[in-house]
């Protein structure tokens, strides 16, 4: 999309005793009628993010006002003390939905190096996009983010007006088409290596692990990254959807079930998401698949070392942990076993400080975590990069919601790379395990499919 004028400089005409210090960010809103969200990300090259929620908040946004990332052991904490001094002094002027917030996310590990697919995606990188459509059940608003008032109320102007004039809809289009699918995985590597898994979990060293694999899907048209995500919530609008594209490197989107994390002042809710059962064709297979999965004691255990790793992470910093009551979460095309989470936080902390108390929850990594990646890392033959990581934003406040980065894949030129792994427990079938994880390859895979 053409970028309107009059963004971003400090307006030398804004009196001097009026103008934010040095950086210091300002950021004003408005309301605007329907606009199409897909529409306004379509051609933008440089930063881009979509954010939707099962709750009903869409997000889109584009254009860097800020922009921070960081590596290593500290980069949760580096992120949100770089984030911390922008937001102190950041001067907002707009309802609380529209508010600026920083979205992005971290890699699986924090040593991670980008390459491959993965260019562009370091351990930690979060942006304040420089323009934000935020829409909920009560209307659409339209947040610019600027380094001076008159320029950033200029920028706002006009793009209200740009966006106003474009389409309140766009059909969201059709899938690229598949030209070829390469695995990183062979079925029998696949089942070495949930056997080698196996293994260490019978010697003792091991209690659980996910395993997982890519898939290569090289297709016959370019991937319009926004109208997927946008198409998934035909079947997926209990799902978040999510985008992330920096401005150089490919594009990392998805459709996961799971939260991570949402914090709202002092409440904290999460979930224990693990344990798959496919669909069946009619509501009496569903539930007979469904009740096979509660009643299966290996996936109640591979389940509950999920639940018992949230509250052993939570409880230190909470007043009070409740686990909720087991049930199954059906999406389209797999149904898991799930437990929500509620805590209330005993002394405030910011969202991030959450996320990584929780990263990586045994739902994507394992028990004991330090030996469950050391055996990630040697069975598994691709690089993890941004996949079953954080994905999601903050504000100023210390707020802010987060999924766990799984039915995702990433769009470079012409391909996208897909990921999907399983918990493997002592009692795992490894050929039960390769069904399952070619299940959890399918939201994204249709939508590129669908003619
Ligand atoms: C790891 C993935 O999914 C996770 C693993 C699950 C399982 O092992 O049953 C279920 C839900 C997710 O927590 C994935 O989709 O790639």
């Amino acid at each position: 999309m053409e970028r309107p004028s009059g963004q971003g400089r400090l307006d030398a005409r804004t009196p001097p005793g009026e103008r934010p210090r040095g950086n210091d960010l300002v950021s004003r809103s408005c309301e605007l009628g329907d606009v199409s969200f897909g529409e306004s990300l379509r051609n933008v090259t440089d930063a881009r993010i979509q954010w939707a929620t099962p709750d009903g908040l869409e997000i889109v946004g584009w254009g860097t006002a800020a922009q921070y990332s960081a590596a290593g052991p500290d980069r949760f904490d580096a992120i949100r003390s770089q984030a911390t001094a922008t937001f102190d002094h950041l001067e907002y002027d707009g309802p609380d939905v529209a508010r600026p917030r920083a979205f992005g996310g971290f890699s699986f590990h924090d040593g991670h190096e980008p390459a491959g697919p993965w260019n562009g995606f370091g351990a930690a990188t979060f942006v304040i996009p420089a323009v934000l459509l935020t829409r909920t059940d009560d209307g659409t608003w339209l947040t610019a983010v600027g380094d001076g008032r008159q320029s950033t109320e200029a920028s706002l102007k006009s793009w209200a007006e740009h966006l106003s004039s474009g389409p309140a809809m766009r059909p969201s289009g059709q899938g690229p088409g598949i030209r070829e699918t390469k695995r990183t995985t062979t079925r029998e590597e696949w089942i070495d290596g949930v056997e080698t898994a196996i293994d260490r979990i019978e010697s003792g060293q091991l209690e659980k692990v996910v395993l997982a694999q890519a898939l290569e899907v090289d297709l016959e048209g370019s991937a319009d990254v926004p109208s997927i995500v946008e198409r998934l919530r035909r079947r997926y609008p209990n799902c978040y959807r999510f985008l992330v594209g920096h401005e150089e490197s490919g594009t990392f989107f998805g459709a996961p079930p799971e939260r991570l994390v949402l914090k709202q002042g002092d409440d904290i809710r999460t979930e224990a998401l693990a344990g798959s059962v496919p669909r069946g064709g009619s509501p009496e297979t569903d539930g007979e698949l469904a009740d096979s999965m509660i009643e299966s004691e290996k996936v109640q255990h591979e389940h509950s070392v999920v639940v018992d790793a949230i509250r052993n992470q939570l409880e230190p910093l909470s007043r009070e942990v409740t686990i909720d009551d087991q049930r199954v979460r059906r999406l389209a095309t797999i149904q898991h076993l799930w437990t929500p989470i509620e805590a209330t936080l005993e002394n405030g902390g910011h969202v991030l400080d959450i996320v990584e108390a929780l990263h990586p929850t045994p739902a994507v990594g394992g028990i004991p975590p330090a030996i469950a990646w050391e055996t990630i890392r040697s069975i598994e033959s691709f690089d993890r990069g941004w996949y079953a990581s954080p994905v999601g934003w903050f504000d100023g406040a210390g707020d802010g919601e987060f999924a766990v980065g799984i039915r995702s894949g990433v769009a470079t030129n012409g391909t996208v790379t897909l990921f999907a792994g399983n918990g493997i427990v002592g009692d795992s079938n490894p050929a039960d395990e390769w069904d399952e994880v070619l299940l959890k390859y399918r939201p994204i895979l249709d939508e590129l499919r669908e003619p």
